[in-house]
């Protein structure tokens, strides 16, 4: 069982989860340590959540926890993931990071070494599974997402209608917006790769949820995915779901049956 997390970032997902986990202690997991890079602005969450706050990598490491979880950003992650996944099994949030070709395999070899698991939820999107399955011999064709989200959380100034303000490949989505289309990243890994990946992402005043829509042809056939996602109130940008994917992995860790 990994019942004690070490959380890295405490933002509109970190608050998610220690509001959820720890405050309702219902799930047979505990947030142990949370490392932050300011302690004097996270002091209250020791007393409010019963956590141990850390400021040095290492000490948080070496904590009483059995699993990190990052909730922080892409940044974070490069300089994190090497250093956590030689100790922990680690679930990323900002996929965006693996975008880098030679820092994913840099991980996963690290990984391997190291005999732990770096888990990627699927955070804002959802058909991973199938994705995966079809692409088992090889046999996908395309993959597009197009993500549509409320204007201000893509552009800086006021627009009275839609712009689409990206148009490509998966591998530069994430360049220009790594706050806004991790799902993207991860859904390149579960399918054809960063650079087969089509992504389009649309500033949309008239919009108030998160839109991701899935299009994958293969041999399989066809299969098309519409989220239409609430945002969480600490962060317009991200959508309620990705946190609550973080919460469903830890569960799937562990349970006893594995579905998909
Ligand atoms: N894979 C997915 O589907 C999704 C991924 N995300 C990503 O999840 C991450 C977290 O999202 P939010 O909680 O909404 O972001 P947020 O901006 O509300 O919170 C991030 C927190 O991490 C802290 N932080 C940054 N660097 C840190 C470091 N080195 N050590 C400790 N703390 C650090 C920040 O101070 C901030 O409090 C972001 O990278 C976001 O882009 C968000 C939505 C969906
Ligand atoms: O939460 C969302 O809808 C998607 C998102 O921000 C991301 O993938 O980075």
């Amino acid at each position: 069982m990994r019942r004690n997390i070490g959380l890295i970032g405490v933002g509109a997902i970190g608050n998610f989860l220690l509001k959820e986990i720890n405050r309702d202690k219902a799930h047979g997991i505990k947030i142990e340590s949370v490392l932050v890079r300011d302690r004097r602005k996270y002091e209250s969450l020791q007393s409010e959540f019963n956590v141990t706050l850390y400021t040095e990598l290492n000490e948080f490491l070496c904590s009483n926890i059995d699993i990190v979880v990052e909730a922080a950003n892409v940044e974070a992650v490069k300089t994190i993931l090497p250093k956590a996944i030689k100790e922990k099994d680690t679930i990323i949030i900002s996929i965006g990071a693996l975008a880098d070709e030679y820092f994913r395999q840099h991980v996963l070899h690290l990984a391997n070494i190291h005999q732990h698991t770096i888990y990627l939820p699927s955070g804002a999107i959802g058909g991973l599974d199938l994705l995966q399955n079809a692409q088992t011999l090889g046999t996908v064709k395309e993959v597009s997402l197009t993500t549509r989200k409320p204007a201000n959380s893509l552009v800086d100034h006021a627009i009275m209608d839609e712009v689409v303000v990206f148009e490509g490949k998966a591998a530069d989505a994430i360049k220009q917006f790594p706050k806004n289309i991790n799902v993207s990243i991860v859904l390149s890994l579960a399918g054809i790769g960063i650079d087969k990946t089509k992504v389009t992402i649309i500033a949309d005043p008239h919009v108030d949820k998160n839109n991701h829509q899935v299009e994958i042809k293969g041999d399989f056939g066809s299969a098309t995915f519409s989220i239409k996602n609430n945002s969480l109130p600490d962060n317009p940008k991200t959508s309620y779901l990705a946190a609550m994917s973080i919460l469903g992995t830890l569960k799937r860790i562990n349970g006893n049956v594995k579905i998909g």
